[in-house]
């Protein structure tokens, strides 16, 4: 483990939820509280993106975007960091092949809202995300589509866990992901960004 970067052991089950958290709402504690419930993880870290590489326009600084995670998100089994610009990488392909090189024996699953399903075939190298971990999508309001009618869902189909094995996700060989619904939290950066309650 290098300096500044959280601790973790052999075995451990961490869920990464990565996020421009431009700015961090109740909707990333909702997904946060859902996957350590219902995906049998240890820990869930907050990956506070440099930038979304997809996003032209750039997020608030980091600072600020991790001192806002920071403040929102406090649970035992939390931990925010900014690993990524630690470690220099922005693609998601790229932090979890390097996050596997660094915590060897550490079982880490990938974290998204129901949105990110939906359009991560646009990713970069996105089957390598599929490949490297499994993967726990949390249903969020406004689906464009239905979940099992996003590309992802029909090519990774037959390594789908039933909402009844959920909880073993976290200990999972890739590719296997799961869709967990539940209570939904109507909340977005964008929304509270329109408001003028978040300054860039
Ligand atoms: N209300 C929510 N319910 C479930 N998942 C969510 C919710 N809000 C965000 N997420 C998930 O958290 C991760 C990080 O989200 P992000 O920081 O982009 O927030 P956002 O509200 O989607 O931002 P923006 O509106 O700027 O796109 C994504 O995987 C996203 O799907
Ligand atoms: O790797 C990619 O090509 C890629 C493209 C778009 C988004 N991501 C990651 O997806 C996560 C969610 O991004 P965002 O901006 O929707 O919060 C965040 O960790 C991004 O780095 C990754």
């Amino acid at each position: 483990m290098r300096l500044g970067f959280p601790p973790a052991y052999k075995g451990q089950r961490i869920g990464l939820l990565g996020g421009s958290f431009d700015p961090p709402h109740a909707g990333h504690v909702h997904i946060t509280r859902a996957a350590l419930r219902g995906f049998g993880l240890d820990h869930v870290w907050w990956l506070v993106s440099p930038g979304n590489p997809l996003k032209s326009k750039g997020p608030a600084p980091l600072h600020t975007r991790m001192a806002a995670a920071r403040k929102i998100m406090q649970h035992p089994r939390v931990t925010v960091t900014d690993a990524e610009a630690r470690l220099g990488t922005r693609l998601t392909a790229d932090t979890l092949s390097t996050l596997i090189d660094i915590y060897p024996g550490v079982r880490f699953t990938w974290l998204m809202g129901a949105d990110n399903l939906a359009t991560v075939y646009l990713w970069e190298r996105w089957p390598s995300i599929f490949a490297q971990v499994p993967v726990g999508v949390v249903a969020r309001p406004g689906d464009a589509l239905p979940t099992r009618l996003t590309r992802a869902a029909r090519l990774y189909r037959k390594s789908r866990l039933r909402a009844s094995q959920s909880h073993m996700l976290g200990a999972a060989i890739a590719p296997a992901w799961c869709y967990l619904r539940g209570p939904l939290v109507d909340l977005s950066s964008t929304e509270i960004r329109a408001r003028g309650d978040w300054v860039r």
